[in-house]
């Protein structure tokens, strides 16, 4: 990483570990030092945000995005972190978080998602299992630059309801949409098929496409373990998740041109 272009390196990252942002800061804090773009950061109990805006670190920390508690902090303080959970939550993520970034080197990658747990919260009512805002935009980004699907225990078009993505994106010669697999109940054990399933006929089984898949519960330990096994890609718990990838600086450029807030 340490040759590269800075304006090539871009983040994407969910923290949903249940810690307060303060305990977490430090941990954001040092990670921000290895990027020059944090794209995101959102997760619906330990809720941080990061990005970079014009070269200067910022992290912007909330109980509450939508909320009045917010804060600022210029990355570059390196407090310390107190809370022994977040320690060894961050340390495990850091090490595998060095070991991505190296591993995706010169690589494309493919983004597969979970719904419930992952890109929405928890919650009692199935049917109010909202994606924030943010965490839309996110998406919607993460689409812009990798092949990315949401592989879900739900209907597709439950999904999309609470997804509400429907743009098609292009990115270079290639176009990427936003893919929504439905696995069917009987099913749901085998979310390792699916990503089998969607390597190959998605044409990404190949040394240089990096499957990253980002779940919370058991049904994505099949996926994981897929992963694992074909030692071509890495699943990742969203207790606590970073992951740099390198993409052409002017992708970077487009987002950084919006206005995000
Ligand atoms: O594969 P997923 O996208 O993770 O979907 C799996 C199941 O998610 C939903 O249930 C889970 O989320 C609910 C809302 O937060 C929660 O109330 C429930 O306890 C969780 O199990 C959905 O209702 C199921 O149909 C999906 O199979």
């Amino acid at each position: 990483m340490a040759n590269r272009a800075k304006d090539e390196m871009y983040a994407v990252g969910w923290c949903h570990a249940d810690i307060d942002n303060t305990t977490c800061k430090s941990c954001v804090t040092d990670a921000l030092r290895k990027v020059q773009v944090f794209f995101f950061m959102v997760r619906t109990k330990c809720l941080l945000y990061a990005e970079l805006v014009k070269g200067k670190n910022i992290i912007e920390g909330s109980n509450d995005l939508g909320g009045e508690n917010k804060r600022i902090i210029e990355g570059s303080g390196d407090s310390g972190c107190e809370n022994d959970t977040c320690k060894t939550q961050c340390t495990s993520t850091l090490v595998s978080f060095d070991e991505i970034t190296s591993n995706a080197q010169g690589k494309k990658i493919a983004l597969f998602l979970d719904y419930d747990g992952t890109l929405s919260p928890i919650v009692n009512n199935p049917e109010m299992a909202f994606m924030s805002p943010e965490m839309r935009e996110t998406v919607r980004d993460a689409a812009k630059i990798f092949p990315t699907a949401i592989v879900t225990g739900r209907s597709r078009r439950k999904v999309f309801e609470f997804v509400k993505l429907v743009e098609r994106y292009y990115a270079g010669c290639h176009r990427l949409d936003i893919m929504v697999l439905e696995v069917r109940p009987e099913d749901v054990a085998d979310k390792g098929k699916v990503i089998k399933y969607l390597i190959g006929t998605l044409g990404l089984n190949d040394s240089n496409v990096l499957p990253i898949y980002i779940g919370d519960d058991e049904t994505d330990e099949y996926a994981f373990r897929v992963l694992r096994e074909q030692k071509n890609g890495y699943g990742i718990d969203t207790i606590f998740v970073l992951v740099i990838i390198n993409v052409p600086s002017k992708l970077v450029s487009l987002d950084q041109g919006r206005n995000r807030k």
